[in-house]
């Protein structure tokens, strides 16, 4: 297995168990509707595992991708700026690890160039692939940074996300509307609290 999707996807140093099959995959699903209390053979059931299977290519489709490859994509002629570039209220959907419900959230990315630029579009990409992954928020928020850090080098990266748990609203402590920031800084808004706090306020301040 690629050395990276090895690293961020949960499994660091081990192969992941074989894939089933997508005949496996339809099954287990037909076994949780029936664990719901309802019968997989009636008409508008009949086709939901293989629905389902192919809405969790989509929605757990990260794992097939690197998040470190979109990052070659690099711009240097840009007249030379070298200060932060933030690319604010990202909207993703992923899912939690504990519960596989939704986590909705938006995630702000930043990072202080050296020398070269990201198209922007990647930054994106790299927060997708990774909320498209059974998540906890806190790995996601440090997985992204670490990306970043070491796919592009760039002098420091600040991730902050902030999103919903609805395994905290829909079930459980059914609290509605609560929400979880979580931030990783790298390079220069680790160590300089006055670019750490300079992002903070460009995402707050608003
Ligand atoms: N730190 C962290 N916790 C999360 C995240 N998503 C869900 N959780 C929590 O994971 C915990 C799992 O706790 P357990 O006691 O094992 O499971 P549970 O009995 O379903 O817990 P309750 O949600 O309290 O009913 C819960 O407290 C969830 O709120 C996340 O992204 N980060
Ligand atoms: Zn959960």
């Amino acid at each position: 297995m690629d050395a990276t999707l090895s690293k961020f996807s949960g499994f660091p140093g081990q192969e992941k168990p074989a894939r089933p099959t997508r005949e496996e995959a339809e099954a287990a699903v037909e076994v949780l509707i029936r664990w719901a209390g309802d019968d997989p053979r009636r008409e508008g059931l009949i086709e939901t595992p293989a629905r389902v299977v192919r809405a969790y290519e989509e929605i757990y489709g990260g794992y097939q991708l690197d998040p470190a490859e979109v990052l070659n994509r690099t711009f240097s002629e840009v007249s030379g700026y070298d200060d932060m570039v933030l690319v604010r209220d990202i909207d993703f959907t992923s899912h939690c690890e504990h519960h596989m419900v939704p986590i909705i959230g938006k995630a702000h990315v930043a990072y202080m160039p050296d020398g070269s630029v990201l198209g922007l579009s990647k930054i994106a990409r790299v927060v997708d692939m990774f909320a498209r992954r059974l998540q906890t928020q806190e790995a996601m928020t440090e997985e992204i940074a670490a990306v970043i850090d070491s796919a592009f080098a760039p002098r420091g990266v600040a991730v902050l996300i902030e999103s919903e748990h609805m395994c905290m609203s829909m079930r459980g402590i059914r609290t509605k509307g609560s929400t979880t920031s979580t931030s990783a800084f790298y390079g220069v808004f680790k160590d300089d609290k006055a670019e750490r706090d300079r992002f903070l306020s460009m995402i707050l301040n608003r």
